[in-house]
């Protein structure tokens, strides 16, 4: 069987079982009359290969539902399977393993290492799961998002998105089954932005990358397959082969009925 580390280069192998898939799960803070409901029964399936972009008003429990999904918080109830395996009832080291090694992640803040060159940090999740460091696929990795001459720099030596480009490297050595994106361009400007969201197009289209993004961006939403639409902590829409205009005007709605409900709620 080929090594973890090589598998980005191709499709990932076909299984029955989609990449991410979410059953019943409920996320709630506090007890009581004080709960908050963050996430009120979200059932999905994400398909191996597909980009999903997570939209929603504010509260709308996006952060929580990727929290979730990526394993960085435990659902109240319900499940969540990473490439068919129930994971919210892993211990904290096996979800910790789990993590690092089977999931990518990528933030609106870059999270580089600054006292670590460029080639260092994306090899950091092998030397954090305790693989072997391959240089040659982070080289690799560097020169598909377009840095090969950068490796050796530091991270503030670069703009914010060549950081970002080098986070999308780090989130792939590892070959994930799923890289969770939380508002990537969120710090970019609208050129940076298209880049790094065509990295992560590239990633779907050519490495078989499995991704899920939550933004705030219509445009950044518009470079998915399908757009999920929370309010309420519940899922309330999709759009399929999104445009941006559509998402924009499905937003403009949901926010306006949320905002309508929230009102109706405090009188
Ligand atoms: N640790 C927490 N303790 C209590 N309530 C929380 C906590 N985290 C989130 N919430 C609440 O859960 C709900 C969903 O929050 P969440 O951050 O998931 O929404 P969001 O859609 O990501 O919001 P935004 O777009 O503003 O970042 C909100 O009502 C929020 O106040």
């Amino acid at each position: 069987m080929a090594p973890r580390h090589e598998r980005p280069s191709t499709p990932a192998p076909y299984t029955p079982h989609p990449a991410v898939e979410l059953r019943s799960v409920r996320r709630s803070y506090g007890r009581g009359d004080r709960a908050v409901h963050a996430l009120r029964g979200i059932d999905l399936a994400l398909a191996r290969g597909s980009f999903t972009a997570v939209m929603g008003p504010s509260g709308s429990g996006k952060s929580t539902f990727l929290q979730c999904a990526a394993g960085l918080d435990r659902p109240t109830s319900g499940e969540v399977l990473l490439g068919g395996e129930e994971i919210t009832r892993l211990s904290e080291n096996r979800l910790t393993q789990l993590r690092r090694s089977r999931i990518g992640f990528v933030f609106q803040s870059f999270n580089l290492l600054p006292s670590l060159t460029v080639q260092q940090n994306v090899l950091l999740p092998q030397r954090l799961a305790g693989e072997r460091q391959d240089r040659g696929r982070a080289r690799q990795l560097l020169a598909q998002v377009g840095l090969a001459e950068q490796a050796g720099r530091r991270p503030g030596q670069l703009s914010g998105g060549q950081q970002q480009r080098v986070a999308i490297a780090r989130a792939l050595i590892t070959g994930p089954e799923v890289l969770f994106a939380d508002e990537p361009t969120g710090a970019l400007d609208t050129r940076t932005a298209a880049e790094v969201l065509t990295l992560l197009r590239q990633a779907v289209d050519t490495m078989g990358a499995t991704v899920v993004m939550v933004t705030h961006d219509p445009l950044a939403a518009s470079h998915a397959d399908r757009v999920l639409f929370l309010a309420d902590g519940a899922l309330a829409d999709e759009i399929v082969r999104p445009d941006p205009q559509r998402v924009a005007e499905r937003m403009i709605t949901l926010t306006a009925r949320s905002a309508g409900r929230r009102a109706e709620a405090a009188a």
